[in-house]
This record gives C-alpha cells, structure tokens and sequence, in this order.
C-alpha cells in the first residue's frame, strides 16, 4: 500500500474511532445527554475550578456546616453550586430522575425508577384537576411520570437555575408543558400563597435543608388544609453507630459528595414533622426486605465509570468538557463507594417514606 493510502485510512480509522469514543460511549445513559455536551450548569469555563475548590472546602466537614446559624444560611448558595457542577454529570450517567429505587427482578432501572416515582401519586391518591408541589424537582424526571401517571398538574421548585431550563425543555419535548411548570427558588421560602397545592412531595431533596423543619414548615403552609405530603428522606438507620469510625467515614463520604449538611436520623422525620403540624399517616423504610437492593444499579456501573472518568479526561484535554469536570467526576465515583457501602451494611437509606397530612379545618 502508498504511504498516502496509508496515511488517508489511518486517518479515517482515528477519526472513526475518535466518533465511538466520544459521541457513542460517551452517551452513557440511553435518555442521557451525550459527553461532548457536558457543561457545568451555569458556570462559566474558566469558573468551574474555583467553583468546585469553594464547594469542597465548603462540604468538606459536613456536621459543621448546619451547626451553626452563620454557616447554616449559605447551604442553599452552595446546593446551587452543586448542581451546576453535577447536573450534567448525573443526566449522562443516570438520567432525569435524580434518585435511587428499589431494583426490579426482570425491569430496566428506567422501570424501576418510574415505579418508585408512580407510588407517590398513588399515595398522594393524586388525580386529574389536582394541582401538586415537587419539591426539589431537578430536571423534572419524577414530575413527568407523575402528571403522566396521574393526569395531575405539577409545579416544581429547584433552587438551580440551570435546571429549570433543562426541566422546562424536557416538559417541552415530553408535551406535558401545558400540566407541569418549573419555578427557580428557595424550597426554605417557597414563592407560593398559603393552601394553594392539593398535595406535594419531595423525592430525595429535604436532605440539603440544614433544618428539616424549615422545608416541612413551608410545604405545610402551602398545602390545602387536608392536603397530603409524601416525602423519600435521606437518614441513617438505627444501625448506624457512631463510635464505629467506619460508620462516620461512611456518612461523611456520603454527605461531603451530595452537598449534605448533615445527614438525621431515621426516627427523627415523623417528630419533626409533628413539630410542624402535620398529622404522620404511614411511616415506611422502603429499602427494607422484600425491596431488592436500591445500590446494584451503583455497583454494577464500575466498568461504565472507567469508561466514563477517561471519556471526561479525554474531552477536558481536547477542550471540549471544561477544567474541573475530571474532579468533579471523581468526587461522585467517591461518593458512590460509600453510598454503596450506606446500603450493603445498612446504616443508611435514601428512601425512609413519610405520608403527612395537614389536618382539615374541621380537625382543628
Ligand atoms: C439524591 C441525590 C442524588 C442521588 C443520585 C442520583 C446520585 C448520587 C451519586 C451519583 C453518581 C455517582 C457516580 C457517577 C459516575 C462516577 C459517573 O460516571 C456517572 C454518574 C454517576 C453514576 C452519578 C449519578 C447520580 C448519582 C447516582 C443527592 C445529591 C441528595
Ligand atoms: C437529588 S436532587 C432530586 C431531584 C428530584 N426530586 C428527582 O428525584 O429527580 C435534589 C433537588 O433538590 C433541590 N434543592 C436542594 N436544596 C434546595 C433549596 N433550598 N430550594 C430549592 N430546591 C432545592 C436541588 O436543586 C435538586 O433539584
């Protein structure tokens, strides 16, 4: 063969393979986003770095975060940053709901997601003509199989405004902008009139509330009176015990990688939410036998991160993901490990259910 030959088929065999690397393996998740598209939320190149050093030093002793007043009141500013320097990491690798569910014998994790999201509005006992509150919404995965499964009209808050956009442009895409509508704001000062919702949920997001009262406090105003609240908490188990100093570094490594600022207790939910006022319907760990393992979706990805951090390396040395996204990705493989480890010992789960209700008029 001519050197030029050569040449041309070397170059067409690279480019080739360039394009699978990047734009087929890179498109980790089958909903997800594709890697060369990998932004961090609204932060500009140049920033992503600093932003990242700030959270870090930020998140890096989680306890301290919430204990006192001064540092409590920056939580909110820091979950903002967050979720621009995860957002598109997690809508890659995951897709657009942003949580854990119990995993399916026979089912996709897509299924198995819808599911856990669906008995919401079942509990909700949601229905056409409701108006229902998500709280902490992210791009709008769990709100659209619920106003799909329930004929419901949704309104959800986040606090990041790149996920507002992301959330408005998946109800666009999905024709459900007429039923579901996202608002940017504080779920600690929500921008809604006393009693305007039918009933509200919260799916793994009061977590990043330093108190929970605040959060519970507002979804109580907002709700009807009579209206229903379900929400999926993060907590530790009462296994967790900590004097172990496996135990902490566990919950440590989980609330440092998820911009937590301090992880309750399980038995801690239901008093607090009867602080507020609520009256608790029904209390469940839905992590419990005979629920199957929510983590061996996280376990069974290990090849998928491999793949994942060098297509990230790759595109942050050509340019096209921005400084800092390497970092990023590594803090969440990190957070993954001790997420794992939070459910095979037990000492922690993502999916402690509470149903509220606020009391009715007559009640009172
Ligand atoms: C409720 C919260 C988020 C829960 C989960 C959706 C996310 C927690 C950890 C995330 C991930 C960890 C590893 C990433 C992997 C290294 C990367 O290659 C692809 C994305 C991950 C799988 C990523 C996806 C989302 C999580 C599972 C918190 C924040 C309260
Ligand atoms: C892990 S995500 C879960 C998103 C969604 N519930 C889901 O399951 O896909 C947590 C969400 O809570 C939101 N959040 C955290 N703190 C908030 C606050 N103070 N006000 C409003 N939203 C907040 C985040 O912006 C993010 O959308």
């Amino acid at each position: 063969m001519e050197a030029a030959t050569m040449a041309w088929t070397a170059a067409v065999v690279g480019a080739g393979l360039v394009y699978w690397f990047v734009w087929v393996m890179g498109a980790a998740e089958v909903k997800g986003k594709r890697a060369v598209d990998l932004k961090m939320g609204s932060i500009t190149n140049d920033k992503v770095q600093d932003k990242y050093t700030q959270y870090w030093s930020f998140f890096r002793r989680p306890k301290e975060t919430a204990t006192t007043a001064a540092s409590a009141e920056k939580v909110p500013a820091f979950v903002d940053t967050f979720y621009n320097l995860v957002t598109d990491i997690y809508e890659w690798g995951w897709g657009q709901s942003f949580h854990f569910s119990p995993s399916l014998p026979g089912h996709s994790h897509r299924d198995a997601t819808r599911v856990h999201e669906e008995r919401v509005a079942d509990l909700l006992g949601a229905k056409p003509g409701h108006r229902l509150l998500d709280v902490g919404c992210g791009v709008g995965g769990p709100m659209r199989a619920i106003a799909a499964h329930s004929g419901s009209d949704v309104v959800g808050i986040t606090i990041n405004e790149y996920q507002v956009n992301r959330a408005r442009a998946h109800n666009r895409k999905a024709g459900l902008d007429a039923r579901c509508e996202v608002v940017c704001g504080n779920f600690l000062s929500m921008p809604f009139p006393d009693a305007s919702f039918d009933g509200a949920y919260s799916i793994e997001a009061t977590c990043h509330a330093p108190r929970l009262q605040d959060v519970y406090g507002e979804v109580f105003r907002v709700l009807k009176p009579g209206g229903l609240y379900v929400s999926y908490e993060w907590v530790t188990t009462s296994l967790y015990r900590g004097e172990d100093p496996e135990h902490v570094e566990c919950i440590n490594g989980i609330e440092r990688g998820d911009a937590l600022p301090g992880l309750r207790r399980q038995d801690e939910i239901a008093s607090i939410a009867k602080e507020v006022g609520f009256e608790v319907v029904k209390e469940q760990d839905l992590a419990l036998p005979p629920a199957l393992p929510w983590w061996t979706r996280l376990k069974m990805g290990r090849i998928a991160y491999w793949r994942n951090s060098l297509v990230v390396r790759v595109l942050t040395l050509l340019r096209i993901a921005p400084k800092g996204v390497s970092e990023v990705h590594e803090m969440l493989y990190e957070t993954a490990q001790h997420l794992t480890k939070g459910g095979e010992t037990g000492i922690f789960t993502p999916m402690h259910m509470v149903l509220l209700r606020k009391p009715s008029e007559e009640a009172k």
